[in-house]
């Protein structure tokens, strides 16, 4: 039975779509799975020593070495195959096109019109997106050029000094994410907030001057109620900074949303309110208004560099064939591993200290897109779905987990991000030596992950008969090891569209909406409940929660 892509019933309608599992493309994959699942990596370099030199790919100026994974060539067609299948192709066409894929919010998923040319055209219900999409872009440029040149004065005349950004999950984890990977390329302080914990509100505001702060306050809905309280909460510290006047709020507070109504009710001024749309995913919004303190810290022109890698990408998911499309090999890698070995993880380790909050970016893209337990026709999925992402920068893992990853009982394959040259200003001779550091850890991670080391080899240095266990690494763990030269804004970009569509190609696989984040929702509406609760009535809650709640009651703080 074929899966037909092009079948997109509406979203509460049973099923009539023959699942991914049931096509004759999944069952070529599952008995190349069963010659392999045994074969150690040791064997697969032994059988074909030159893998290194073809199993890799290389998209703009990322190299994506994919020899330490445990397939062979005929595994890679299989998967190419079961891509083509589930109607991969299609499925990007589709997004390009502006078609409504999120079909549970009947919308269009567009964020690579944030990065299409100009003179290109994106046509969404008879509108053409790019012409809104450049000049936004061109405001914001306007806008960060009087903001880092001094022009854009606060209340009191002062040029700003630091740029805060109230946001949460994709208002803020890319801004946060890139401001931290392209910190080389900052010429302005940002800080990022995000937490309703008023610690994080606290400690970010902590030394700054209301008179040369600026607020950004991303939301796409604009009624996220960790940013409003947080924003709320940052618009009393000026007031009370710079004496109660309201009429300083549009100096010190511009907004980035989707929704004008709400900016427009919070008290900012719809004139400094940078739009996007609803097509744009908050995941996938970083090249939209909400990157603007990314580009108030690196300027219009790193901007349009990042933004550039991400077109990079894009184009290349566009127009290259399955069998060398990286992001389509990448995504298909992680189907092998997840449906047919079963691994229930996968970790992102940037040898890149830059890229520390990479790994958190990446959770909310994978785990917001693909934890789904229902396809696109509502019905429950037949095979398992998203892995648990998860990651910390090298070396400092190899210090911390890298243990289980080495000798647990679980495999998790592994994305070994390296950059070649850091950023840093320290002389050259000084940064070299920590280069060679890292990136010499990096390749000894990926070669004792893949090849490990025998009980013989444990045996033959003289090790105590009783520690030899303890000593042996079984090794098979396959990684993907990316390189690139530089942390660019173009790099960063470039990266960050590597990831988005290696999600999307899986979701398309998984035949779910990678677009909608329906889980989400259940929690907020019961925090809303129990806020209401703290001071008035009891609701109806189970005997654990109540006896909670009760407590906080009693040891809250007293007004
Ligand atoms: O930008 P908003 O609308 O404040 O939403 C913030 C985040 O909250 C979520 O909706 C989840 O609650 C994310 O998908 C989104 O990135």
């Amino acid at each position: 039975m074929r899966y037909n892509p092009h079948h997109r019933p509406p979203p509460t309608a049973g099923s009539t779509m023959p699942a991914i599992t049931d096509t004759t493309e999944w069952a070529a994959v599952a008995r190349l799975h069963a010659t392999l699942a045994d074969t150690h990596l040791r064997q697969l370099f032994a059988d074909d020593p030159d893998r290194g030199g073809r199993l890799h790919g290389t998209v703009g100026d990322l190299y994506v070495d994919v020899a330490k994974h445990r397939l062979t060539d005929e595994v890679l067609d299989a998967l190419v195959a079961l891509a083509a299948a589930a109607g991969v192709p299609e499925k990007v066409a589709a997004m390009f096109a502006g078609e409504p894929i999120n079909t549970t919010e009947d919308r269009a998923v567009l964020h690579t019109a944030l990065r299409a040319p100009r003179d290109t055209s994106i046509v969404v219900d008879g509108h053409d997106v790019i012409p809104d999409v450049h000049a936004v872009l061109d405001r914001m440029a306007a806008f960060a050029e009087r903001v880092r040149g001094g022009e854009w004065r606060g209340h009191d005349g002062r040029p700003i000094e630091t740029v805060v950004n109230i946001g949460i999950g994709g208002s803020d984890l890319g801004p946060a994410m890139a401001y931290r990977a392209l910190a080389a390329h900052a010429t302005m302080d940002c800080r990022f907030v995000s937490n309703v914990d008023a610690a994080d509100l606290s400690r970010n505001l902590a030394g700054l001057d209301p008179a040369t702060t600026l607020f950004v306050i991303a939301s796409k809905t604009f009624t996220t109620i960790e940013t409003i309280t947080n924003a709320s909460s940052a618009r009393d510290w000026l007031l009370e900074g710079l004496g109660g006047d309201r009429g300083a709020i549009p100096k010190h507070f511009v907004a980035l949303s989707t929704n004008a109504e709400g900016v427009a009710d919070f008290g900012i001024d719809t004139d400094n309110m940078f739009e996007f749309w609803d097509w744009v995913g908050g995941r996938y919004s970083v090249g939209s208004a909400i990157g603007l303190s990314v580009m108030l810290a690196i300027g219009p022109d790193g901007f349009r560099d990042f933004l550039g890698g991400m077109r990079t990408v894009d184009e290349h998911l566009r127009d290259t064939p399955l069998r060398e499309n990286v992001p389509v090999l990448l995504a298909m890698i992680g189907i092998w591993y997840r449906n047919f070995f079963g691994f229930p993880t996968h970790a992102v380790l940037p040898y890149s200290h830059d890229l520390a909050r990479f790994p958190a970016y990446l959770q909310q893209l994978d785990m917001e897109s693909n934890g789904k337990r229902v396809g696109l026709d509502g019905q429950p999925v037949t095979t398992d779905t998203g892995p648990i992402v998860w990651g910390e920068p090298g070396t400092n893992g190899q210090h911390a987990f890298y243990q289980l990853i080495h000798q647990g009982t679980t495999t998790v394959p592994c994305d070994l991000i390296g950059i070649v040259t850091p950023d840093v200003d320290l002389p050259a001779d000084t940064a070299r030596s920590h280069a060679d550091q890292l990136i010499a850890n990096l390749l000894a991670q990926g070669e004792a992950l893949a090849f490990g080391k025998t009980a013989e080899e444990v045996r033959a240095e003289g090790v105590d008969e009783a520690l030899v266990a303890h000593k042996t690494f079984p090794g098979n763990i396959p990684t993907t090891t990316i390189l690139a030269d530089r942390l660019t804004p173009s790099v960063l970009g470039q990266l960050i569209a590597l990831y988005e569509h290696r999600v999307l190609v899986q979701g398309a696989v998984w035949g779910i909406n990678s677009f909608d984040q329906w889980g989400v929702e259940l929690g907020k509406v019961l925090a809303k409940r129990i806020v209401a609760e703290i001071d008035g009535a009891d609701g109806d809650h189970d005997s654990s929660t109540a006896m909670l709640l009760q407590r906080y009651r009693d040891a809250r703080l007293q007004p």
